[in-house]
């Protein structure tokens, strides 16, 4: 098969010789712009499935594979209006069962006859679906469900008629039409959610539809996947070349250098950077879980007054993400030239080609959904400008994959389960979580309350409860008393939330006596430090982070 190439936005080119769709059995889920899309997709990952999401308008004439099946999503527009979006009609001719959802329903009808029209009333919330025992049988795509099931429903258009050879398998009370099929040629609409967890037996329902209707194989393992995704790389990358990488520490670039370092050995390079605003000891542990632990070929460099020396009087926070970026590359680019040198007389002596990324599926999604990017509250910084400056091709293993299946990867490799289960930390690191200026006494101050923090949640078995946790600085002092001396001192903000997605999130409840002993000991430790705060507004309105 000739490589299908894939490119970016940004004019990178990624040449992928083995993407999983050419491996795996395949179901296509293609997006009409619901916001539950990336749903369907995890759900069939979940029941170890395969699948990818690509917008709707996608010409099938242009994919380089054979999907086992095909998802037509929900979508906000009505089928009938004339800036409707449509699928490709060859998808009705490809020969693979095809499930419409709500919009994707409404799809097939319109497709099919053209009789679809705005109802009386909208349907929003819970419904019970009656599934239709038509003649004998249960349809395929409900088997082993109850006659009557909680389903969960939000659409106002509905079908005005059959279409042609299609029959009815479920009815809601305000649908009759709220499941049809074309048996023969397996067909199938329905017009709730099953992704959702609302619908609770809807995974029964997709699965019926993937591994039943479609007979596609439940092995999507990252047990498979990891294995394929080395060979992948290697072959990727040739005899030759050198491949650097920035690591964090984080799960994701931690777990992307390991399969890295797998597939090239000593032709990968692992740089992290000591930005002057990583929490206590965070460069030296990460160099000694990396180099010791997994083998990864790590460099650290410490620049930490190169960057503290750039953010000093720097108080708005976009500036602040700007200068951290701006510098990463620079170091970048200084490290490419290093390696590259030092190689020379090495017995793998190559030209530095690629730049390692740990881009993950989310990030794919939000940059291919049909509805576009969502507006940007903050520029997020990732080393991103890196491979285009420094001219480097990209290498992205994870870019298929959701948070969840890179930490099962992550266990897979033996990376030890607190790297797996870290929060997650932004790369501009604590100079996103010191309100207004940065000086090297306020990151002291932080780093040391959050170590505290962090240490008793450990303590009190919360950590993996909790999504994110750390302290912040204000940028304003308060006054207290210390030893019968009044301080004008620090104002330390805790904040612990809990989230799935990170777009929203809720304050964490710390069981009773937890913050009181961390307040406590922050304020007997930490010195300069008048009053400690734990902040509990919900993202929206706020964000998780302070800036
Ligand atoms: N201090 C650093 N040194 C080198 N690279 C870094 C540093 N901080 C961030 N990066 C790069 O920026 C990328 C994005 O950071 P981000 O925090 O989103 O991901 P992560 O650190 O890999 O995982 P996690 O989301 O679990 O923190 C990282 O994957 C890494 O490539
Ligand atoms: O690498 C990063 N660079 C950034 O500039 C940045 N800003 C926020 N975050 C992380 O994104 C998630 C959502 O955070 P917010 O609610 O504050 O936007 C949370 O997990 C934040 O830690 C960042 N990560
Ligand atoms: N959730 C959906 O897909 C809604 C489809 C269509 N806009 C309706 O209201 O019926
Ligand atoms: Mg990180």
């Amino acid at each position: 098969m000739a490589a299908p190439s894939n490119d970016q936005p940004n004019g990178i080119t990624i040449a992928d010789p083995l993407p999983p769709h050419s491996l795996f059995d395949t179901i296509l889920v293609l997006d009409f712009g619901s916001q539950y899309t990336h749903l369907i997709t995890r759900r069939l990952r979940e029941l170890n499935i395969y699948s990818e999401m690509l917008p709707c308008t996608q010409k099938l004439t242009d994919l380089d594979f054979k999907p086992k099946g095909i998802i037509l999503s929900g979508g906000p527009y009505s089928v009938y209006a004339s800036d409707a979006p449509h699928v490709d009609p060859n998808v009705f001719e490809l020969g693979v069962p095809v499930l419409g959802i709500c919009y994707g329903l409404q799809e097939i009808a319109w497709h099919h006859g053209k009789d679809v029209v705005a109802g009386e009333k909208r349907e929003y919330g819970h419904a019970e679906l009656n599934i239709h025992a038509n003649g004998s049988e249960v349809s395929r795509l409900f088997q082993g469900l109850p006659n009557n099931t909680d389903v969960w429903m939000s659409h106002g258009d509905k079908l005005g008629r059959m279409p042609e050879d299609f029959q009815t398998i479920a009815t809601s009370p305000n649908s009759p039409h709220a499941g049809i099929a074309h048996e023969k040629k397996q067909i199938y609409g329905i017009q709730f959610h099953p992704e959702v967890t609302h619908t609770p037996r809807g995974v029964e329902v997709i699965k019926n539809f993937a591994a039943g209707i479609c007979g596609a194989k439940q092995d999507w393992t990252m047990e498979a996947f990891k294995d394929k995704e080395v060979a992948r790389i290697r072959k990727l990358v040739g005899e030759k070349a050198q491949v650097i990488g920035a690591v964090s520490g984080g799960v994701d670039s931690t777990v992307a250098a390991k399969l890295m370092q797998e597939a090239v050995g000593a032709r990968f390079h692992a740089v992290m950077v000591d930005n002057g605003v990583l929490r206590k000891n965070e460069a030296k542990q990460v160099k000694e879980t990396l180099t010791r632990g997994l083998g990864v070929n790590l460099t650290v460099v410490d620049a930490s007054d190169r960057f503290l020396d750039r953010l000093q009087g720097v108080a708005d926070p976009e500036k602040k993400r700007i200068i951290i970026g701006n510098t990463f590359i620079e170091i970048f680019e200084e490290e490419a030239k290093r390696i590259a040198k030092e190689a020379e007389s090495t017995p793998h002596a190559g030209p530095v080609e690629w730049f390692l990324q740990g881009t993950l599926y989310p990030d794919v999604i939000e940059s291919i959904s049909f509805r576009g990017p969502s507006q940007t509250i903050k520029t997020h910084h990732n080393v991103g400008g890196l491979p285009e400056k420094m001219k480097l091709k990209l290498i992205e293993p994870l870019r298929e994959l959701f948070k969840d299946e890179v930490r099962a990867m992550g266990r897979e490799m033996g990376i030890p389960p607190d790297l797996v289960g870290r929060h997650p930390f932004p790369g501009p690191g604590l100079a996103i979580r010191i309100l207004g200026d940065v000086t090297r006494e306020k990151v002291r101050v932080v780093q040391e309350a959050d170590l505290i923090f962090i240490e008793e949640i450990r303590k009190a078995g919360v950590y993996d409860e909790i999504s994110q946790a750390f302290a912040a600085l204000s940028g304003d002092r308060a006054v207290g008393v210390v030893g019968d001396q009044r301080l004008h001192g620090y104002l330390v903000f805790l904040r612990a939330v809990r989230t799935t997605d990170f777009m929203t999130a809720t304050a964490y409840e710390f069981p009773a006596g937890v913050l009181a002993r961390i307040v406590n000991r922050i304020g007997n430790e930490v010195e300069g430090v008048a009053r400690v705060l734990y902040e509990v507004t919900s993202k929206p309105p706020s964000t998780i982070e302070f800036e």
